[in-house]
C-alpha cells in the first residue's frame, strides 16, 4: 500500500508542494515478489509520461534492486519483520537507504540497522512525518489474520504501527520525562489492539471521523485531523476561555515527498542522517517501545 501512495507522490513534480526547487526524484528500478506485480504496479501508480522519459527498471526481487548500480536511494515499504534484513542487505549493496516507520521490531534490530549504516557511510532515515492520543478505526477482528496489521509474526499491533506516532509527538513536546512511563497494552492474539503510555495513548479501535489524535495540556487542548497518523492536514486549537481557533495545512498528494526531498538533501550535502530526526531519536523511540512490551509481557519472535 505505502508503496504505492510514496511512488506517486515523489514523480509529482516538487514544485508543485512547497516550490521546492532544489531536487527532483526518479523512480528508477521497483523490486517486487514478481515482475508481473511490479508491472502492474508501475502501470497503476506512475504516470505514462514519467515512465516514457524515466521507464524504471522492473526485479523480481529486492536483490537485484540493491545491486543495480543506477540506484542511489532505495526505499523499504515491507512489513515491520522485513526492515531490518532488508535495510542491511541494501546497506551491503552500498546504497542509501529510506526505510518506513518502525525502524524496526526492536531497539535491538534498530542498533544494528544504524551501526550497519554509520559503518558504510551510509543515511538511514525512517519516514515520519508526524509526530497524543491517537486512533485508527481498524478492530482486529475485521482485519485478514495474515496481513502485516494483524500478524504477530509480520510485527503487527498498535504499539509499533501508530504508537510510534504519539511517542514522537510526545517526544517533542515533553522530551526528558518520555522514559520509564507506566505502561498498559490490550492483547489480542499475541498482538497490541492498544497501547496505553501514562502521557498518550493509541488505539486500533476507535477513531472520531476524520480527527484521530488530541493532545490536552494546562491551557487548552489541540484537535489533530486528517487522513490518518500520518497524513495530518490540520488543528483544533482551543484555548481556556477563547473561541477554538481552527488550522487548515491542506496537503497535496499524501506528503510523502517530504521525507524523499530530505533524503535527497542529504546525500547532495553529503549528511549521513537527518536533523530534524537523527537516527539517536528513532533508537530513544525504539528503547521506549520496547519497555512497554517487557511491561506488558509483549514479546516478538524477534525478541528472544
Ligand atoms: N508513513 C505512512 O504513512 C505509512 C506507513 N506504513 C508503513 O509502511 C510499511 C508497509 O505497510 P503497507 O504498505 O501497509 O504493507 P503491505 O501489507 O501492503 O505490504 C507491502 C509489500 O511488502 C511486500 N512483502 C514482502 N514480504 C511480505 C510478506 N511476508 N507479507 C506481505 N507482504 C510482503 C509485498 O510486496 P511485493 O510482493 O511486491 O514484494 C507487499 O505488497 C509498514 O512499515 C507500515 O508501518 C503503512 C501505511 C502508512
Ligand atoms: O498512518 C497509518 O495508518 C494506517 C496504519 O496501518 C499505518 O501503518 C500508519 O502509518
Amino acid at each position: 500500500m505505502i508503496s504505492s501512495w510514496f511512488v506517486s507522490d515523489i514523480v509529482r513534480d516538487p514544485v508543485s508542494h512547497y516550490d521546492e526547487h532544489e531536487v527532483r526524484h526518479v523512480v528508477q528500478a521497483i523490486g517486487s515478489s514478481s515482475i508481473e506485480k511490479a508491472k502492474s504496479f508501475v502501470e497503476k501508480h506512475i504516470s505514462s509520461s514519467e515512465t516514457s522519459t524515466f521507464p524504471p527498471t522492473l526485479y523480481a526481487s529486492y536483490k537485484e534492486v540493491y545491486n543495480d548500480p543506477n540506484v542511489d536511494i532505495v526505499y523499504v515499504g515491507t512489513p515491520h519483520s522485513l526492515h531490518m534484513q532488508n535495510t542491511i542487505d541494501a546497506i551491503n549493496a552500498g546504497k542509501h537507504m529510506l526505510c518506513e516507520k518502525p525502524m524496526a521490531i526492536n531497539a535491538k534490530e534498530a542498533e544494528t540497522m544504524v551501526n550497519s549504516a554509520r559503518d558504510k557511510g551510509h543515511m538511514i532515515g525512517e519516514p515520519r512525518r508526524t509526530l497524543i492520543d491517537f486512533g485508527l478505526d481498524m478492530p482486529f477482528d475485521k482485519l485478514d489474520p495474515n496481513s502485516r496489521s494483524r500478524d504477530p509474526q509480520l510485527g503487527a499491533g498498535s504499539l509499533l504501527d501508530i504508537r510510534i506516532y504519539s511517542l514522537i509527538w510526545a517526544s517533542m513536546i515533553f522530551h526528558s520525562d518520555l522514559e520509564n512511563q507506566g505502561s498498559a497494552l490490550m492483547l489480542n492474539n499475541g498482538a497490541d489492539e492498544m497501547a496505553a503510555v501514562a502521557i498518550c495513548t493509541a488505539s486500533d479501535l476507535y477513531k472520531l471521523d476524520n480527527e484521530f489524535g488530541r493532545i490536552e495540556g494546562t491551557e487548552g487542548s489541540i484537535i489533530i485531523y486528517g487522513g490518518a497518523a500520518s497524513k495530518p492536514s490540520g488543528l483544533i486549537l482551543r484555548r481556556k476561555g477563547e473561541d477554538p481557533k481552527t488550522l487548515d495545512f491542506p496537503v497535496d498528494g499524501w506528503g510523502l515527498y517530504n521525507e524523499a526531498d530530505a533524503v535527497a538533501k542529504n546525500i547532495r550535502d553529503v549528511r549521513q542522517e537527518n536533523d530534524i530526526t537523527p537516527l539517536d531519536e528513532t533508537l530513544r523511540i525504539m528503547r521506549v517501545m520496547g519497555e512497554v512490551c517487557k511491561q506488558n509481557g509483549l514479546k516478538y519472535s524477534q525478541d528472544q
